[in-house]
């Protein structure tokens, strides 16, 4: 469903000069798998994601989302991809409701299949009490259950999702974890980031360690802890991205 082909982005930084995000990524996720990129800040996370999305072109290599090439079909690509970033917008005159309707209807939705879907969405992110709020009210957790609402009010099979979590208490992020399991069991594909080990450990099928913007290594949690003879992820984290230290 997706599969990422030796990825390589370099962004033009004129104080910096070149900088090389994302060094020759590869790696594939099938229907039905939750794969999680887990790196540190700077690791090239939101970069590869934002390529598997087509908001980024790749300077090199190419991916195929749900078969389609993102640097020759990117429309195709878009209609089948559920993309949440950190930068998510919301327009702060719409409340939640009209939010997330909006966003159907651009996808051609009708209000029949709109209706229903709003209805089985709220409920599953418990957004039933806050669905008549200005976007512009709206807390932290209550703004990242819209933009997730509003990214996959198309139902697509492939979701994508940059750091789902970061900033949110438990309840709100349980609710998300939650959700994103759920759509792995409806057969759905997930790739997400994270630097939260915690979360990594729990959800993913297969966790892909990102640093320097290379993939230094992927596996299930047994396959890694295997790997590195370490049993906490955070400690086989530290192997693989930093071998040398002696801590490690
Ligand atoms: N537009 C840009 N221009 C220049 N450099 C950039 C740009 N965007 C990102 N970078 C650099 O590319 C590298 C990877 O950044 P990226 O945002 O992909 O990392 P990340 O793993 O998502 O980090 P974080 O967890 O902090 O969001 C970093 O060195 C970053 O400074």
């Amino acid at each position: 469903m997706i599969a990422a082909e030796n990825l390589v982005k370099v962004y033009r930084d004129r104080k910096r000069g070149d900088v090389r995000a994302v060094d020759g990524v590869s790696f594939s996720v099938q229907a039905g798998e939750i794969f999680g990129l887990l790196g540190a800040n700077g690791a090239g996370k939101t970069t590869t994601l934002r390529m598997l999305g087509t908001l980024l072109q790749p300077t090199d290599g190419t991916a195929y989302v749900a078969g389609f090439d993102v640097r020759l079909e990117p429309e195709n690509v878009r209609a089948n991809i559920g993309f949440l970033s950190t930068t998510t917008a919301l327009y702060g005159r719409l409340t939640v409701r009209e939010m997330v309707e909006y966003f159907g209807r651009l996808h051609g939705l009708d209000s029949a299949t709109l209706r229903t879907r709003i209805e089985n969405i709220f409920t599953t992110l418990d957004m039933h009490d806050f669905a008549k709020a200005r976007c512009d009210t709206l807390s932290t957790g209550q703004k990242q259950r819209t933009s997730i609402a509003r990214s996959i009010i198309h139902e697509p099979p492939v979701m994508i999702f940059d750091e789902p979590t970061t900033g949110l208490d438990v309840m709100t992020s349980r609710t998300i974890v939650g959700f994103i399991r759920r759509c792995r069991d409806e057969g759905r594909t997930v790739v997400f980031s994270t630097h939260i080990m915690s979360e990594a450990e729990r959800l993913c099928d297969r966790i892909g360690i990102i640093h320097a913007g290379r993939l230094v290594a992927v596996g299930t949690l047994a396959e890694l802890r295997h790997q590195t003879g370490a049993t906490f992820l955070e400690d086989v984290f530290l192997r693989l991205v930093a071998p040398d230290d002696p801590d490690n």
